[in-house]
This record gives C-alpha cells, sequence and structure tokens, in this order.
C-alpha cells in the first residue's frame, strides 16, 4: 500500500499543512505533520467555543465508526510553549488515499491561545516515534505506525517547498522527486524523535567545510534551523549588518542586505545540502522595519540541533522508520 498528499505552507513557511480525512462519513481537517511529536491531536466539538476561532472541528459523535476509548486522557506541550489536552477516540482516519481503519484521534478539550489564534491549523499529525506519545493509560501509535506494517516500503518522504505546494508521500520513494543520490544516516530513536548526526557545515560558496559532528533532530513541525552557537556565529559573521537582538530574541540583519550566504550542512559520504541564502531570512522584525529576523537561530534553548522546515525545505527527506534512519537528497 501507499499514499501521496500535498501539502501548503502558509505565509512565510510557518508551517505546512495538508488534508486528512477522519470519520465516516468523513470529515476533513488542515493538519500540522509534525516528526518532532507523536500525537495525532484535532480541534473537537468538545472544546470550549472561547478556544476556537476559525478552525474545523472534529465531532466524534457524527462519525459511525468512532469509539470513545473510555478513561483516556492526553496533554501535550511544545518547544514553543504552546500545549493541548484531551479525550481519545478510535476512528479511521485516511491521508493522501492511505487508510488506518483504528487509529487514536486526540480530540482536544482545551488549547493554549496559541492554537487558537492560527485558525488555518485544525491539529497536528505527529510522526515521530510513538514511545513519547503522551496518551494515558497506555501511549498510542503513530498513523505511520499503524500504516507502515502494510506499506510498500517502510518509509515516508517529506518534500518541503520555498513558497508553494510539496508532498509527502507513504511507502514509497519517488525517484522523480530529488536529483543526484540519497544519503542515508542512522537514526537515534531512544528520546521518539529522528534523531541524526550531522559531520559539519559551510558557510558560503567558497567556505571551508567545519568538521564538527552536529547533534539534532529532523522536524517538519519547527519552523526554523536551530543551530550550535558557534555555527550561528560561523554564519552571522559573514553579514555585514548582522547583530544578536535580545530584544528580537535572536539574529537580526538588515534585509536588503545582499551578503547572506548559503548555508552548507554535511549529511554524510562527503554530500552537502545547500540551503540558499534567500531561506535565511525569516521576516521582518517589525512591520516597516528595515531588519530581517534570521532562519537561523542558536539552538542553546533546546539543548539539541533542530533542522526545521528553513532546512527541510532544502532537501528531499526520506524518514526510514523500518531501518532506522533518514535519507538526505538535494532536489
Ligand atoms: N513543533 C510542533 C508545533 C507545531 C505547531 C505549533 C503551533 C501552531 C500554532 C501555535 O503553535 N506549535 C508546535
Amino acid at each position: 500500500d501507499r499514499g501521496s498528499v500535498q501539502n501548503t505552507p502558509k505565509s512565510y513557511d510557518v508551517e505546512y499543512l495538508m488534508p486528512v480525512s477522519i470519520g465516516t462519513p468523513s470529515q476533513q481537517l488542515n493538519l500540522d505533520l509534525d516528526t518532532g511529536s507523536s500525537d495525532l491531536w484535532v480541534f473537537s466539538t468538545l472544546l470550549k467555543e472561547s478556544m476556537v476561532n476559525g478552525q474545523t472541528l472534529y465531532d466524534p459523535n457524527a462519525s459511525t465508526t468512532a469509539d470513545k476509548m473510555e478513561g483516556y486522557t492526553w496533554k501535550i506541550t511544545y518547544g514553543d510553549q504552546s500545549y493541548s489536552s484531551g479525550d481519545v477516540y478510535i476512528d479511521t482516519v485516511t491521508i493522501g488515499d492511505l487508510t488506518v481503519s483504528t487509529q487514536a484521534v486526540e480530540a482536544a478539550k482545551e488549547v493554549s491561545e496559541e492554537f487558537t489564534a492560527d485558525s488555518d491549523n485544525d491539529g497536528l499529525v505527529g510522526l515521530g516515534f510513538g514511545i513519547i506519545n503522551t496518551a494515558k493509560p497506555y501511549k498510542q501509535k503513530t498513523f505511520f505506525e499503524k500504516a507502515m506494517p502494510g506499506l510498500d516500503s517502510p518509509v515516508f518522504t517529506a518534500d518541503l517547498k520555498a513558497g508553494a505546494p510539496g508532498r509527502y508521500n507513504f511507502g514509497y520513494i519517488d525517484d522523480g522527486a530529488y536529483s543526484g543520490n540519497i544519503t542515508y544516516v542512522p537514526v537515534n530513536s531512544t528520546d521518539g524523535f529522528w534523531r541524526w548526526v550531522s559531520p559539519g557545515f559551510q558557510v558560503g560558496s567558497t567556505g571551508s567545510f567545519n568538521s564538527t559532528r552536529i547533534h539534532g533532530i529532523a522536524d517538519t513541525g519547527t519552523t526554523l534551523l536551530l543551530l550550535p552557537d558557534g555555527v550561528c556565529e560561523a554564519f552571522y559573521s559573514q553579514i555585514a549588518s548582522a547583530e544578536y537582538e535580545p530584544s528580537q530574541g535572536g539574529y537580526t540583519f538588515e534585509c536588503d542586505d545582499s551578503t547572506i550566504p548559503d548555508f552548507y550542512f554535511g549529511t554524510g559520504n562527503g554530500q552537502m545540502i545547500r540551503i540558499p541564502g534567500s531561506y535565511l531570512s525569516y521576516s521582518k522584525t517589525d512591520t516597516g522595519s528595515s531588519r530581517c529576523f534570521g532562519g537561523m537561530q542558536s539552538d542553546s534553548g533546546v539543548g539539541f540541533t533542530i533542522w526545521g522546515d528553513i532546512a527541510l525545505k532544502a532537501a528531499f527527506v526520506v524518514f526510514d522508520q523500518g531501518n532506522e534512519q533518514l535519507g538526505w537528497a538535494e532536489k
């Protein structure tokens, strides 16, 4: 079996949403595929109206295939301090023509104001490893873990694009979606993340390669690229107007600064992925400001590097759960 679904970026590529069908008759919600977490949760009719602001609500009572898991609850808090919690149902879930008939669907009873404010986002599909699913008394499998045994190949792929729709594929690798070779690196899933080690980085096409192992996670649900301080300093030292502005929460530079270099990260076997300098200017710091917030910021608040959308949209990425490895290719 296999599946394929389009993903669509919101403005500034802050997040990527995909249509997901839940229940019978099917209810279509737009969800954020997040390889940095492992709960599939949705805005639901269980929410207080004050927590809803335009989102599409999953109504388990309108689904003839929904079964409430009595006594089960879930609660999740993300790195950006947003959170959600609620009850657990089992229902049928289809993503890109791939159906899991008994998927744990976590129906929100509470969401933080950041989620309420994001009216396009109806919830998340966590495709990390099930060990960090938050459902109690027993954790639930991810959509991919439920689908995997029936797939042609135990992989899903992420093709995120800058300012344009891309694609998530399940169960196969589209050889037309990337250029050159796919370099595979081992994944350590102990903490439930797609955690891997990059051999190093290079700033600019003429810069030298810095052989320094960077431990981090591939996370489709994080917007920016969060790297060790030393790497950020090496990068921003090449941008004339760059400054670290605590009041803005990170590195900024003049939006019209033409010296933004490309950033390359090693994936192994001598391969590097090139992130164009244009991806590394994120957005104006304030309306009317001449300064822009960098797409690369420090990971010091996190404790490990996060290869978020800024990096992932420069690559074709294979999440190979069957062999616990990540595949990286240019495109
Ligand atoms: N890294 C997971 C994740 C995804 C989306 C969000 C989010 C969307 C709106 C408010 O917060 N938060 C965390």
